[in-house]
């Protein structure tokens, strides 16, 4: 179980993340939504501990995360993979390398400083590749793939950590329609198979109902939503995005990475629909 409770970060006096408090069970696959400054990267980044939290603690698994320091900080976040929107690859080298870069928290200091791979770690980042249905690109410097590959490749490289938890941060914002489909597949399935958390930030509706059991929906810091993709009304909607907000929200021409709607693969349990506050 991941617990957030009762956190805020504020930068200066902009209250980014305002007082949420969140349950997520392991093996949940969780989009969250909202407009642009919601405070949706902040939640994922003070959970990742890349920033701390103002107020609040963020427990996994018992573990106050928000505490952590030197190695087992460095342990969680090697538990807690990270996706971002612009891949964060090393573009000079190769995919394989950079797959295998996935396990550095893994291993000692000096086999990561001469970025030396065993036999076995070399396996695990072609496994990997192939899993995402990559594998012919492996030697090929990650920075001349697409965008879509390179978001691939990275999922193959949080899948190296071996994490119990995935975040990603608007991981197809960048992508086009198919790719972006493919990539949402991608970590549903990671998410069914291997009963890995997910967390996503996403910025269309669609995308979240079609992929996501349970969305959670932000709007200036707080959490006005909670609940499963058939909860999510208009009028839910509107407590998430505004009224001027909703038709963008809604518009598959704001995005290219906007997606049909459709059911999600896997209708776990999830609460009561909750307009939170409401
Ligand atoms: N490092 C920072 N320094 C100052 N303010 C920040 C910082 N990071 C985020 N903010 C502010 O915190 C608020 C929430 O930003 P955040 O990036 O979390 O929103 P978001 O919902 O992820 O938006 P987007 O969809 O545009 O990425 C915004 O007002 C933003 O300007």
């Amino acid at each position: 179980m991941l617990e957030v409770s009762q956190v805020t970060r504020r930068f200066g006096t902009n209250v980014a993340v305002d007082n949420v408090t969140i349950g997520i069970p392991e093996g949940q696959m969780v989009g969250v939504i909202g407009a642009s400054g919601a405070g949706k990267s902040t939640l994922l980044r003070m959970i990742n501990r890349l920033i701390d939290t103002t107020e609040g603690k963020i427990v996994f698994s018992g573990t106050n995360v928000s505490a952590l320091r030197g190695q087992k900080l460095r342990n969680w976040q090697r538990d807690c993979a990270m996706i971002f929107q612009q891949f964060n690859l090393v573009p000079r080298l190769d995919v394989l390398t950079n797959v295998m870069l996935g396990r550095l928290n893994h291993r000692s200091s000096v086999a990561s400083l001469l970025n030396i791979f065993s036999d076995q770690e070399r396996a695990m980042a072609i496994a990997a590749l192939e899993r995402l249905g990559i594998e012919r690109a492996a030697m090929q410097r990650a920075g001349t793939l697409s965008g879509g590959q390179q978001q691939r490749v990275a999922i193959a490289r949080a899948l190296m950590q071996q994490p119990k938890v995935i975040l990603a941060d608007e991981p197809i914002a960048s992508l086009d329609p198919r790719n972006a489909q493919i990539v949402m597949q991608s970590l549903r399935d990671i998410n069914r198979n291997d009963g890995i958390t997910v967390v996503t930030n996403l910025h269309t509706l669609d995308t979240a109902r079609t992929f996501c059991e349970r969305i959670i929906g932000m709007q200036a810091g707080k959490v006005v939503f909670d609940g499963g993709p058939d909860d999510l009304t208009e009028a839910a909607a509107r407590s998430i995005y505004g009224a001027d907000g909703l038709e963008d929200a809604f518009s598959e021409a704001v995005t290219s990475t906007s997606l049909a709607p459709a059911r999600p693969a896997r209708a776990k349990e999830t609460k009561e629909p909750a307009l939170v506050g409401a």
